[in-house]
């Protein structure tokens, strides 16, 4: 059967059409921000794809805000809306959190008095110890290595309107920080980015994907995930180049053709794999899957028909 049979196709001319006309420029101290999150952004990107998406956002808020009260009045109760959280997946490398950054930040510039949180499952990975403790360092990334059940009872307390604190992932350390924690403290609309956001695991009481109001899959070709893996691997090695407390620090002091090989491998061997097996699967779960292609241009947008 067709994965996407369930799904309308829309093509990026047709998509961008869609709310044009309601949507309001972005002022130039909305364009700066956007540039200082991420300055590969296109512009043109944001106004023709993602305003459009936070519009269709705003429905999905709209939707569930009526719902809540329907459902107090049936209980004769005051039922307090919790709050929207939004999943976004996709490969590693495919810019999950490129979009997720850009999505916070119109969805704060849309509901100027709301507060609007990002977290990331990586801070949900085991620890670096614990993963070598359990001999499956190299696993890092595939199901094993995250703690599902205290994501899904993160997942559980935001949606209770109870104050949270999770692990913080650093790629510097290629580890959780030891001894610091982000606070979530009651947002109401909460963005929850990474490869594992749609993977429901077995033998859990609750399931992850009952908490999500609306979900983002990131998709794009293969070969080109690979290449924008290298071009962050490279950035990151810069970056590194005199920290030496930095995991990536330890590369730079390879020849260039050896590290490009190590990147190579470490894509084919692990997050390749990861892709092909456990994360693509999770694809036509999400409400909505939007296509890359060269540049990180959108051409094609992928919407659930029901
Ligand atoms: N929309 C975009 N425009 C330009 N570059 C992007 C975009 N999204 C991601 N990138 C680049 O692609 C690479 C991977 O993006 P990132 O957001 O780190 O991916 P992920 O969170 O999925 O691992 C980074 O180098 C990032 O700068
Ligand atoms: C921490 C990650 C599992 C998560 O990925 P992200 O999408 O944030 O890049 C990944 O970046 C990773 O470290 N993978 C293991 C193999 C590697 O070093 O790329």
């Amino acid at each position: 059967m067709n994965e996407f049979i369930n799904f309308d196709e829309i093509s990026r001319e047709k998509w961008q059409n869609l709310y044009k006309t309601s949507i309001p420029p972005l002022t130039h101290e909305e364009l700066e921000s956007i540039r200082s999150l991420n300055d590969e952004i296109s512009l043109q990107d944001v106004q023709d794809v993602y305003l459009p998406l936070v519009h269709l956002l705003r429905l999905y808020k709209k939707n569930r805000e009526d719902m809540s009260f329907s459902k107090g009045l049936f209980l004769q109760k005051i039922v307090k809306t919790p709050p929207l959280i939004i999943g976004i997946s996709g490969s590693v490398a495919v810019g999950k959190s490129t979009t997720a950054r850009l999505v916070q930040l119109l969805l704060s510039r849309a509901f100027p008095k709301l507060s609007v949180e990002l977290v990331t499952t990586d801070g949900f990975l085991r620890t670096t110890a614990d993963l070598k403790a359990q001999g499956i360092l190299d696993r890092k990334g595939f199901p094993e290595s995250y703690d599902m059940e205290a994501l899904i009872e993160f997942l559980y307390r935001v949606k209770n309107g109870e104050t949270c604190e999770l692990p913080i992932y650093s790629h510097e350390i290629y580890d959780i920080l030891p001894d610091q924690v982000q606070i979530i403290d009651r947002p109401d609309i909460l963005i929850v980015e990474g490869i594992n956001v749609l993977q429901n695991p077995q033998n859990q009481m609750l399931y992850i994907s009952d908490f999500y109001d609306f979900s983002i899959y990131v998709d794009a070709d293969e070969k080109l995930i690979e290449k924008w893996y290298l071009e962050r691997f490279d950035s990151l090695l810069k970056l590194a180049k005199s920290d030496e407390a930095n995991f990536y620090h330890q590369f730079t002091k390879m020849p260039t053709d050896e590290v490009v090989k190590l990147a190579k491998e470490t894509w084919a061997s692990v997050n390749r794999v990861n892709l092909r097996e456990y994360i693509e699967p999770t694809r036509n779960r999400a409400e909505i899957i939007l296509h890359k292609t060269e540049k990180h241009y959108v051409d094609k947008i992928y919407l659930k028909k029901f």
